[in-house]
């Protein structure tokens, strides 16, 4: 396995870290045309750094790990499937577009493999699988403190820097929340596509100055019972939107890829 990463931002470096302590080997970074010069200096000299498409497949990554966001996803995905690269993906809330998922999903029916990890939240084993009993509900409720959801929609239903109580910024679908917050509302999309799908996942995010980290609730029922899943996620260092544990969780869904016992 000769590993990829889409991206040179928060969760591609903490991907890297957690990478180079199981000792898995980075082949190739693709990044933004015109940023390869700096990202190569902060990187050992065997990686290669490729601003095209075509030059970050030529270094025979196997799997790629897309950190770069939706309009990465958008922009390489199809492409890196039809190359036969098997392809982990952290902007799922792309997804939500109609187009680009019948686009990846007919790229990966005859070239790699699609994976979608649980990313910042859990319990995605127990929703898929509750899928196959039948659900008849799948609720989603996300808190983070104001800073979290500075530049995005929350800002218009919302005074972010004087918030003394939480203030639900959105309350919709999981179709739109992943569309209107790209960087925020990528777990929506995995639980959606683990669950009920993105029209019928009710979907909460809540701005809230009480909590210092982010908090992810999942609650569903159905044939199989009830459940209900409390993350309490510390944010990256690098980005307060990002939760830690999510590139942990593409980490995990990368290495399983080449593993003989999967957990
Ligand atoms: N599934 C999940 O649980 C989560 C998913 N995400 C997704 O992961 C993305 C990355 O998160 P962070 O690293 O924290 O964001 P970040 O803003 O720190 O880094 C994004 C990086 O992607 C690069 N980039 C953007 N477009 C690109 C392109 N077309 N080609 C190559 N590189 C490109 C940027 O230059 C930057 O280096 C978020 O935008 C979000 O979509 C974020 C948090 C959790
Ligand atoms: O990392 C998180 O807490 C969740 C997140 O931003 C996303 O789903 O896009």
């Amino acid at each position: 396995m000769k590993i990829g990463i889409v991206g040179h931002g928060a969760m591609a470096g903490a991907l890297r870290g957690v990478l180079a302590q199981e000792g898995a080997a980075l082949g190739a970074v693709l990044v933004r045309p015109g940023g390869a010069e700096r990202v190569r200096a902060a990187l050992p000299a065997d990686v290669a750094v490729a601003e095209t498409l075509g030059d970050f497949l030529a270094s025979g990554v196997t799997v790629v790990a897309e950190c770069a966001g939706h309009g990465a996803l958008q922009a390489h995905g199809p492409g890196i499937l039809a190359a036969g690269r098997d392809l982990v993906v952290a902007a799922v809330g792309a997804l939500a577009d109609p187009e680009l998922e019948t686009r990846l999903r007919a790229a990966s029916a005859c070239g790699g493999r699609l994976v979608i990890p649980a990313g910042a939240v859990g319990g995605l084993d127990a929703l898929a699988a509750a899928r196959r009993a039948g659900l008849s509900s799948v609720r989603y409720v996300s808190r983070k403190p104001p800073a979290a959801w500075l530049g995005t929609p929350a800002e218009r239903v919302a005074d972010l820097s004087a918030l003394t109580a939480a203030a639900a910024v959105f309350t919709g679908t999981a179709r739109e929340a992943a569309l209107a917050f790209p960087q925020n509302a990528n777990v929506v999309a995995a639980i959606a596509l683990a669950g009920l799908g993105f029209d019928e996942t009710q979907v909460t995010l809540m701005a809230d100055p009480a909590v210092t980290g982010n908090r992810h609730t999942i609650e569903a029922e159905g044939a199989f019972g009830r459940m209900s899943v409390t993350m309490e996620g510390r944010p990256l260092p690098d980005n307060p939107k990002t939760s830690m544990l999510a590139p942990y969780s593409l980490a995990r869904a990368v290495l399983n890829l080449d593993a003989r016992v999967v957990v």
